[in-house]
């Protein structure tokens, strides 16, 4: 399947576009069932996937994306140079561990119409997590991953690639998820997986660096500044090409959790920020392979 130039008469010889995922290119329809609904019995549909080992786990998610298969007709209409074009409404997927306050402030701008997308799917470790139970509560599908002794309904990394397909997902956005995102899911999402680390990377990144870990070694090593960085996943913790970061002081006295809730401050703009431009396709790669924001008041400027 031929991948797809995000900006259509877009060229310049040292930037070139993000080119959407082969396998998920920018669909011009909205997305259609390729299955029959199922009748909505005169209950709700519950959003907590009960998962059993076989093929019911696809059934269970089908059954779902009838309930929450409304597509927004909102889709962007940018103006430019006179003509207009409309750019699809992306469709997301949130991977927490904890709290969740990263998803909550990202879907929150979904819900005000400051990002161009909404959050369809929210994927967790830890099924009781607050992220999980705040998506509950907003009606969005949880779905467990990945299959362990504490979550033996989790799913298989092929399984999760499906029914991220299934909810037609076009970008992952990791917000505090502690475990490794496997090969299959970066092959499958191509330049579409994003996360948030609260440390100016590649300083204080990779196994074991998450949570307060990371503040605790920020403020034992003496750096005068920390901050968030979003960067782009692949194999391994952290290494990915980072796209975007935030600068915040580490104060002599700064406790971990000072600097924590300092820095989370940053985090929640900072990803905004980052989902805003992702959902009006204004991340660009130049030349060199660093991924760029293109500016939305100065198309001619990049950051
Ligand atoms: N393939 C990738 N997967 C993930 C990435 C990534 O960049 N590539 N980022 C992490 C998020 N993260 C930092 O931003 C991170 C999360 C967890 C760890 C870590 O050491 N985890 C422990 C297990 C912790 C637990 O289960 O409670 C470990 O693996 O031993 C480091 C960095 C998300 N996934
Ligand atoms: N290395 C990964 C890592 O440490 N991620 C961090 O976990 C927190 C999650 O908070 P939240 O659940 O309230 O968004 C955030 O500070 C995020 O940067």
């Amino acid at each position: 399947m031929e991948s797809q130039s995000l900006f259509s008469g877009f060229c310049s010889n040292s930037i070139t576009p993000l080119y959407r995922n082969p396998q998920n290119p920018l669909s011009s329809s909205p997305p259609s069932l390729s299955f029959p609904c199922f009748n909505q019995s005169k209950h709700q549909v519950s959003f907590e996937m009960q998962y059993f080992l076989s093929s019911q786990r696809l059934r269970s998610v089908r059954r779902l994306l009838c309930k929450n298969s409304v597509e927004k007709v909102s889709n962007l209409v940018s103006e430019k140079e006179g003509s207009k074009s409309w750019v699809k409404r992306k469709r997301l997927a949130v991977f927490v561990s904890g709290g969740g306050s990263n998803f909550r402030s990202i879907n929150q701008a979904c819900i005000e119409g400051f990002v161009n997308g909404d959050v369809v799917v929210l994927v967790t470790n830890k099924h009781a997590c607050g992220g999980a139970q705040y998506a509950r509560d907003k009606g969005i599908p949880v779905i467990l991953f990945p299959k362990t002794k504490d979550e033996p309904d989790g799913l298989s990394p092929d399984d999760l690639v499906k029914v991220l397909r299934e909810f037609e997902v076009d970008f992952i956005l990791l917000a505090g998820y502690l475990k490794l995102i496997p090969a299959e899911l970066i092959q499958a999402y191509s330049r579409s997986i994003f996360n948030i680390h609260p440390s100016l990377l590649p300083s204080f990144g990779g196994k074991g660096y998450y949570g307060m870990k990371v503040h605790k070694a920020v403020i034992a090593s003496g750096a005068r500044y920390s901050g968030a960085t979003i960067h782009f996943v692949d194999e391994h913790y952290d290494t990915g090409r980072i796209l975007a970061q935030k600068i915040v002081p580490v104060l002599a006295n700064d406790t971990a959790e000072e600097l924590a809730a300092r820095v989370l401050r940053e985090e929640h703009k900072l990803y905004v920020e980052v989902t805003t431009a992702l959902c009006e396709d204004r991340i660009v790669w130049r030349e060199d392979g660093v991924p760029l924001i293109q500016s939305k008041e100065n198309p001619e400027e990049y950051y």
